[in-house]
């Protein structure tokens, strides 16, 4: 059974995915991978330096996400050409590790914060979203990032709004309450599927 877990940035993929693993499941982490396809000198790193240009390195060549991040979340048709460089080799990478490791494992979950931008609904089984109210979110992304009101804003409307990605959802996991609460809500949702 494949999995595909979603949700908005800060709505808590990560954390999920942290319970999800301590009961034993087996997680392919998008957000890693596309970290390590980006790193200097890869077939990506080169691609996405060609388009936003050396401005977006730092001293050791490394991709500055920060700087990358502000040009993307701030700029509409900027985020249009890094989904158009960066999503097909991401995807195919998904799919690669996919393979391998479901011939050993019953269960795969696989956390991809843009599954449905993307349009990667059909590589699962399952669609599962991790569900916030949007004052939630915005409180923890400002938190977790350290960015201020409107910057956590700019970086939730690039996404497609939450309330959208419910119709694409076979199962809803709400994170509005406590970590503990989130939690008993994943132990629920896994003995289901185990
Ligand atoms: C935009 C970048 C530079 C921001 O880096 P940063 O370190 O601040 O964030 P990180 O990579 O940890 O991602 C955090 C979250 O941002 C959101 N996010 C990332 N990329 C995008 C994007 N292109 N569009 C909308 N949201 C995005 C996701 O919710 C993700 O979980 C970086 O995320 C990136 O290179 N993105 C392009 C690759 C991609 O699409 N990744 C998502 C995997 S499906
Ligand atoms: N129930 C909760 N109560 C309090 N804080 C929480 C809760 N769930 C998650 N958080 C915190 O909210 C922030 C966002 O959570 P997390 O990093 O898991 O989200 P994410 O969906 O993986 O984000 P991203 O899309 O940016 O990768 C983190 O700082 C996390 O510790």
């Amino acid at each position: 059974m494949k999995v595909g877990l979603t949700g908005g940035i800060a709505s808590g993929k990560s954390t999920v995915s942290k319970y999800l693993k301590e009961l034993g499941a087996l997680i392919i982490d998008a957000d890693k991978i596309a970290h390590s396809l980006m790193k200097p000198e890869k077939k990506l790193w080169q691609r996405v330096v060609e388009e936003f240009g050396e401005k977006i390195l730092l001293d050791n060549n490394t991709i500055d996400r920060k700087k990358l991040g502000e040009i993307i979340f701030n700029n509409s048709k900027a985020k249009a050409r890094l989904d158009e460089i960066t999503h097909p080799i991401i995807i195919a990478k998904i799919e690669e590790e996919m393979e391998q490791l479901s011939q050993e494992n019953d269960i795969l979950i696989v956390d991809v914060p843009l599954l449905i931008e993307a349009d990667m609904i059909d590589l699962f089984d399952e669609i599962w979203l991790v569900y916030v109210d949007q004052n939630v979110q915005v409180q923890r992304l400002m938190d977790r990032d350290k960015i201020d009101y409107q910057k956590a804003i700019s970086k939730i409307n690039s996404q497609m709004p939450l309330e959208e990605k419910k119709r694409y959802a076979d199962r809803i996991i709400s994170n509005n309450g406590t970590e503990e609460e989130l939690k008993a809500e994943v132990m629920r949702v896994w003995q289901k599927i185990s």
